[in-house]
Order: C-alpha cells, then sequence, then structure tokens
C-alpha cells in the first residue's frame, strides 16, 4: 500500500481536512461518485479549492488503494506541533493535561484508530517518537477518519526526555503494561496525566518502564495475554474521562 504523507483521501477525512483548513491545493472526485460526495464539492468550492474529476483507476494509484470512496485530496504535509504545545492548549483550555504516548506504535491503523479515540474524548494530545513510529500519512488519516486535522501530535527526538519534561511540569505518567500487578482503574486520572501506549511487538521499553509514575494493567480474563495496542489505548481513556466527569 501506498503510504503518502500529503494525499488525503476518504469522504470524511477529505471533509474534515476542508473545515479544519488544511491548505488543499486541489480534489480529485470520482465521475461515478454518488450521494454525499455534492457536499464534499460545496464545501471544497466554497473555500476556493480546485475540484477536478478523475476516473477510479486514477483515484486507486493516487490513493495506493481502493478505498477512496470517490474522492482523493492533494494537500500539505500534515503539522507536528511541540509538547508544549499541547500543554499549552491544555491551559488555555483550562483542564489537567490529558495526553497520549506512544512507544513505538508501528502499525498505522492502530494509529489512526488511537488518534479517533483522542480526538472523541478530547485528548489534548499525542507525542510519538521520531523514529520507529507510524508517521501521519494517507492511512492514518484515514482510519482516524480525519479526527488527525483536529488532534495536536508532537514528534520527539526521545521519548525519556519528553517524559522527564512533562514530570518537571507536574504531568504523572502512567505505563501501560500486562506484566504490571497494579489495576489501572485504581490511578486517580483525575490530574495531570501522560498514559504510555506500548509497541504492538515489545510492549513499553524497558528504560520507559523505570520512568513511569505508576506501571498498571487493564486486567484480562481470556486466554490472549494482551490486548490491541488501539483497544488498549482506548480503555484507558475511557477511563480518564469516566473518572473526570464524575467528579466534575
Ligand atoms: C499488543 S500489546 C504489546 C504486547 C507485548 N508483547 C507486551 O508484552 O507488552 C501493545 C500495548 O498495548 C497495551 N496493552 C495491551 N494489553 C494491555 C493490558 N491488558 N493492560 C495494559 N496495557 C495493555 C500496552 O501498552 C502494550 O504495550
Amino acid at each position: 500500500m501506498k503510504e503518502n504523507e500529503n494525499i488525503i483521501y476518504g469522504r470524511n477525512p477529505v471533509l474534515e481536512a476542508i473545515n479544519s483548513g488544511r491548505e488543499i491545493e486541489k480534489i480529485y472526485v470520482s465521475k461515478s461518485a454518488k450521494g454525499n460526495i455534492s457536499k464534499i464539492i460545496k464545501s471544497a468550492r466554497d473555500k476556493n479549492i480546485i475540484v477536478s474529476t478523475a476516473d477510479n483507476v486514477t483515484l486507486d494509484k493516487m490513493s495506493g488503494n481502493g478505498n477512496h470512496q470517490g474522492v482523493v485530496a492533494l494537500c500539505s504535509l500534515y503539522k507536528y506541533c511541540d509538547v508544549e504545545d499541547i500543554l499549552e492548549y491544555a491551559n488555555e483550555k483550562g483542564e489537567k493535561p490529558f495526553i497520549l504516548l506512544l512507544d513505538g506504535i508501528t502499525d498505522t491503523h492502530n494509529f489512526g484508530a488511537i488518534i479517533r479515540t483522542a480526538e472523541a474524548f478530547s485528548a489534548h494530545g499525542i507525542v510519538i517518537p521520531k523514529r520507529r513510529s507510524a508517521v501521519v500519512n494517507s492511512t492514518v488519516v484515514k482510519t482516524s477518519a480525519g479526527a488527525t486535522e483536529y488532534m495536536k501530535i508532537a514528534k520527539v527526538s526521545n521519548i525519556n526526555n519528553a517524559i522527564n519534561n512533562l514530570k518537571k511540569q507536574g504531568v504523572w505518567i502512567v505505563g501501560s503494561s500486562v506484566d504490571a500487578k497494579e489495576d489501572f482503574s485504581n490511578v486517580d486520572y483525575d490530574q495531570p496525566i501522560a498514559i504510555v501506549i506500548g509497541s504492538e511487538g515489545e510492549g513499553i521499553s524497558e528504560l520507559v518502564k523505570k520512568n513511569c509514575d505508576y506501571l498498571v494493567k487493564i486486567p484480562m480474563m481470556g486466554n490472549m495475554n494482551s490486548l490491541n495496542a488501539s483497544v488498549a489505548a482506548s480503555i484507558f481513556m475511557y477511563e480518564v474521562v469516566r473518572q473526570r466527569i464524575g467528579k466534575a
């Protein structure tokens, strides 16, 4: 599958990109596209974005697959932010920071799913390492259903340095690990918090584990020894929101 960082495809992702004000050079619409495609065309024209028609073979080639739902946008690269921007955003909203740290998530579908849930639960941002991590490419945007357009994502050279910096600013680091003894629901999430989710294969690195204030697990009853990373992230995020709403 082609992984392109300046192509967005699929109806929701393209519509969210238009609505959020991402710089879009051109939108290609399938000649045979029906349904809510007219809404996309109208939104694009309202923002003076050029709309062209293309056949499905061309759209398949541009998107790298057949999941474009009849629309592909040629746009600017996703703009990453700094960790400080995430903290500032939480501060502006008058909320305690709620951050996710992804310690080497490489599966684009997991990354997109995490972004989608993080946006739905109003997390303030996501921190990823520069190396050995999925980046915001066309597959991630599509899997996130366009939630990438509203989510702050910081790329850092060193995840441990980022953790130390967050700690200095009063953020508690909660590591999620299948080997932990403590139940994840025993943590008080109504404080400045960053949840660390480990990679699909290895989990959280040993150094990062040592650097966490809490190391907790989601109890499991079946035969599997771990949950999918994006599912685990969703359960944690739900718990944060559940506790915070309960205390509001
Ligand atoms: C597929 S799991 C990684 C499994 C890996 N073999 C390990 O031993 O950690 C990916 C990530 O999801 C999170 N995760 C999965 N299941 C979990 C559970 N039951 N409790 C806490 N975190 C979990 C952890 O962050 C984990 O690193």
